[in-house]
């Protein structure tokens, strides 16, 4: 079975922020992601991490954003100064908090000149942090209208172009079956030397489950085979609970 983190923003929400961490290690956790911390002092959250023994594995960037605002925007042309500063707070936060991966979002964008900016902005962080891993993830066209990085083929070729070390591919199981209605496949043609993996049902967004309420996602399949392809990274339970209390949720773990 691939090694299971939590997503503290999604996961645990029933509880205070920093609640959140003692409850998922309670849960059996040992690493968490956290999509945007930073209305919270990283000494806060990284104290919380330590008093439970946990690891961070990744958090967004740039922030602040989608929580009502822009989900990134690293693809729109003009942005470069603004992200060349996000990218350097984001830097020190993860930095603090030991995040080994950053998820650069693209944000509402289209055409040549937003994957060039895409792009030249994926290939300054990179250079300008060589010791920081970061990751591009496509996000669907119904929980993100609009957004550049809408299809796993583009992923591929935006991460081909960028062509450095530390940037990669993050698969989302969700947003793969929600864009191209095969996570199984999207994996298999697309996951070799993926950063990071994140799970949730499609279309519910819900626990990893099969059959009604949860979607036809065959997730004992898809762990094999996210196993069976030497993936040793993290997989992220990044899901919205159909429990009122997320441990009861999390049957799919056992
Ligand atoms: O929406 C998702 O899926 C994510 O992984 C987030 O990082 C977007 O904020
Ligand atoms: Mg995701």
């Amino acid at each position: 079975m691939p090694r299971f983190a939590a997503n503290l923003s999604l996961l645990f929400c029933e509880l205070p922020y920093l609640d959140r961490f003692a409850a998922a290690a309670r849960a059996g956790f040992e690493a968490v992601e956290i999509l945007f911390p930073y209305d919270i002092a990283a000494r806060d959250t990284r104290r919380a991490l330590i008093a439970n023994g946990l690891q961070l594995v990744l958090i967004n960037a740039p922030p602040p954003n989608y929580t009502g605002g822009m989900p990134g925007f690293a693809a729109l042309p003009g942005g470069e100064d603004r992200f060349r500063h996000d990218i350097r707070r984001v830097l020190r936060y993860a930095d603090e908090l030991r995040a080994g991966l950053i998820h650069v979002m693209a944000g509402p964008a289209q055409g040549a000149a937003a994957q060039e900016t895409l792009v030249a902005n994926l290939q300054w962080a990179a250079d300008h942090a060589p010791g920081q891993r970061f990751t591009i993830e496509p996000l669907n066209d119904t929980d993100q209208p609009g957004y550049f990085l809408n299809d796993y083929a583009l992923a591929a070729e935006v991460l081909a172009a960028v062509d450095r070390p530390n940037v990669g591919l993050q698969y989302d199981a969700y947003h793969a079956q929600m864009i191209h209605g095969d996570a199984a496949g999207i994996w298999d043609r697309y996951g070799a030397g993926a950063f990071h993996v994140q799970i949730g049902a499609a279309p519910d967004r819900s626990e990893p489950g099969r059959g009604p309420g949860h979607g036809p996602v065959d997730f004992a399949a898809l762990f094999a085979a996210i196993d069976a392809s030497g993936y040793a990274g993290w997989v992220s339970a990044e899901y919205t609970p159909s429990t009122r209390r997320t441990e009861d949720s999390l049957g799919w773990l056992t």
